[in-house]
Order: structure tokens, then C-alpha cells, then sequence
């Protein structure tokens, strides 16, 4: 099914739940839009405050009513009473406005990094993009949302867990300057990570707010590859600044760029560019430019998507190298040109949304 009829299907579905005081939720004003990924549907019941409890029961009726409609997909459904007065249209139907996102202690801004589909080189160009910023003076952290496949231990090195302090703040790790904080440094070895849903949007809840960020510019986010519930959860709880793509030239996983580039702008988040990893190869013996895969898919692909095209990473072997031995190029070789890469578009997000620096 197509994620509009899924959509309408769930709301259909919610014609069957009654609420307080009469009527059933598909008519009901406080109902917010209903969001279809591939992997979740999700929408808020917004009420008055004082109403959550009464309103307990038709939010788990909503619940059963959406999973029965749509099996393969974790539903998430939150009933938020907001209490800031209402504006605009939701004043004008008489229920609250939106719920507010609540800022995360010590962080002033967060960009999250995501790609369409795995293994794009989205968690390298996560960590030495945070690395650039730092570079330019910022103080910068990094989360690893990525809870089914951490991979920032391994990139940067991160040895041993997080301490975590008596009142049960974990104190991240610091890694060539960064904060950082990952659930892969909390796993054993090869310990599978087999996360249920709610478990991994406590968990990510868990690494974002009760982690000592200190005061931090930038907190960057590593998020799964694709389109799921870690995103959406991250986007209804925190106010996310901005979203950097990873994708690779392939027409392929351009495809799936474009689906979450759908999801991002569906949910209101601000995107701000799209990257484009193992864009061309540089010959390690004579330092020449080979644009093996063709060139320019990226570019064009962010421009029919009408967002920013933040640059271009070569597929060099030091890459590879330095990351899979933690130690990353903007460390290990900063004068080299994929380093050069890395740092061109730091600087092109700042110059872009120059509110990240202020
Ligand atoms: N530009 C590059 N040149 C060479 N190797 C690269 C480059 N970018 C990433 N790699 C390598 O590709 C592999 C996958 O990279 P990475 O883990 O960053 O991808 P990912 O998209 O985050 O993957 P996952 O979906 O598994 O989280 C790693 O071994 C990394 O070192």
C-alpha cells in the first residue's frame, strides 16, 4: 500500500475510536496529521491539559485500531497536551497548539546526518564533518543513533563505556576534541543489538538528555540509515536544525536519498544539503581524478530536489584505512585532499546557516 492510502487507511480505522465527550478521533480536531515511513506510522492525539487521562483509553484503542491496519509497521501514537496558549488555525478550532520540543541540556544546536540506505558512508562523513566544525572553532559532540549498527566506536576509537556519574548522567567520551556518545561502546563484542521499538526511543532518549554534554555549539547526529522510527522519534522530541544526506553517485541509493529527503520534508525538518560520498577516485600512486561512477549525480539529484548541494567526497583508501583504525582523515592526514573535502563542506554549512555559529 501506498503510504497515502496507508495514511487514510489508519485514519479511516481511527473512525472506529471513540473519544471523551462524544464523537470518534478521525473527526476530532486535536488529531494530528498521520505519518507513514517505511518502517512506522506515527501521529499525536493533542488534548487539553487535565484531558490525558480521560483521553488514556482511545489512544491505546488508536493504537490496536492503526497495527491492525498496518502490521508491518511500528505505530506510534503520543498524546501530548501542550500548554502554551494556541495560535493560528488550532486556536481557531479551540485545541492546543502542537506539542513543544523540549531543548536538550548544554546543546545548542543539532544537525543530524542520514542516508537513504546502509553502508553510503554516512557515520565517516558524520564524524569528520563534526571534526571540520570543530576545526573552525566550535565546541562540538556526536551521537551515534545509529543503535542498530554503532559504528563511532570503531571510527573514533572509543575505548571502554561511558562513565556514568551517581545520578546516572553518562559522561561521554572524548575523542580527538568531540563529545561523543555511542551504544556500541556500552555492548560487548559482537553482543547483538536486537532493539524492539520502544526500547530504542528510550534508548536514543536516553543518550541525548542524560548525557553531560557540558556546553556544546553542535551536536551531531548519526541516524540509521533509511526512514524509521529512531527519526521520527528524534524529530518530535528535539528541535533538529538542520539535516545533512550522505548519498553515494549510484542512481540507486540516490533513489533511496529521495525517499528520506520525502520523510524529512513531510515532518518540517530543514534540510541542509546533500553530500556526495565515493564521488570520484583518486589515484594513491599519481594523485589523478577518476570519476569512475560518472559524475554530477548528486548534484543534479539535490537540485531536482531543490536543496543544496554541499559537496563532493573522493573514495580514497585512507579513508577507509584511518576510519576502520579510528583514527579519522581530518586527524590522521588534515592536509590531505579528502580532509580538504570534509572541511569545504563544514564551511559551506556555516556559511549557508550562519545561526549555527551564533
Ligand atoms: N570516501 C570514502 N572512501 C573510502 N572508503 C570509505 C569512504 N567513505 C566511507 N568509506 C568506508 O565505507 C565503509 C562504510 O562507511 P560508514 O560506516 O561510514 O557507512 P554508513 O553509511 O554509516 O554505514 P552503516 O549503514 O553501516 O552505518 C567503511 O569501511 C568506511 O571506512
Amino acid at each position: 500500500m501506498a503510504d497515502t492510502e496507508l495514511a487514510n487507511a489508519v485514519k479511516s480505522a481511527l473512525a472506529k475510536v471513540e473519544i471523551p465527550g462524544g464523537g470518534t478521533l478521525s473527526g476530532y480536531a486535536g488529531l494530528s496529521e498521520i505519518i507513514v515511513t517505511k518502517s512506522a506510522v506515527a501521529f499525536a492525539i493533542a488534548v487539553a491539559p487535565g484531558m490525558e487521562t480521560a483521553f488514556g483509553p482511545a489512544r491505546v484503542a488508536a493504537q490496536s485500531a492503526a497495527e491492525a491496519i498496518a502490521p508491518d509497521h511500528k505505530v506510534m501514537v503520543s498524546l501530548t497536551s501542550s500548554k502554551p496558549p494556541a495560535t493560528g488555525q488550532a486556536a481557531a478550532q479551540g485545541r492546543p497548539g502542537p506539542a513543544p520540543k523540549s531543548p536538550v541540556p548544554g546543546v545548542r544546536k543539532i544537525i543530524a546526518v542520514g542516508s537513504g540506505k546502509g553502508g553510503v558512508g554516512k557515520s565517516t562523513t558524520a564524524v569528520n564533518i563534526a571534526l571540520a566544525l570543530k576545526a573552525e572553532g566550535l565546541r562540538v559532540g556526536i551521537l551515534d543513533a545509529d543503535l542498530y549498527g554503532p559504528s563511532l566506536p570503531k571510527l573514533l576509537g572509543l575505548e571502554g563505556k561511558p562513565a556514568v556519574r551517581e545520578d546516572g548522567i553518562f559522561s561521554p567520551h572524548d575523542a580527538f576534541g568531540l563529545k561523543a556518545i555511542s551504544i556500541g561502546s556500552m555492548l560487548t563484542q559482537d553482543q547483538a543489538v536486537v532493539w524492539r521499538g520502544p526500547m530504542a526511543t528510550s534508548a536514543l532518549r536516553q543518550l541525548l538528555r542524560e548525557t553531560d554534554w557540558g556546553d556544546l555549539d553542535i551536536l551531531v547526529v548519526d541516524l540509521p540509515p533509511g526512514t524509521g522510527d529512531i527519526h521520527i522519534s528524534l524529530f518530535q522530541q528535539a528541535v533538529v536544525d538542520g539535516v545533512i544526506i550522505v548519498s553515494t553517485p549510484q542512481d540507486l541509493a540516490l533513489i533511496d536519498a529521495k525517499k528520506a529527503i520525502d520523510m524529512l520534508r513531510r515532518l518540517n525538518v530543514p534540510l541542509l544539503g546533500l553530500v556526495e560520498n565515493m564521488s570520484y577516485f583518486i589515484a594513491p600512486d599519481t594523485g589523478n581524478r577518476y570519476d569512475i561512477f560518472g559524475h554530477g549525480g548528486a548534484e543534479a539529484a539535490a537540485a531536482a530536489q531543490k536543496m543544496a548541494f554541499l559537496g563532493a567526497v573522493p573514495l580514497v583508501m585512507s579513508i577507509r584505512e584511518t576510519s576502520d583504525t579510528g583514527q579519522p582523515v581530518l586527524v590522521s592526514n588534515p592536509e590531505g585532499p579528502e580532509a580538504e573535502a570534509f572541511r569545504a563542506i563544514a564551511t559551506k554549512i556555516l556559511a549557508d546557516t550562519p545561526s549555527l555559529r551564533s
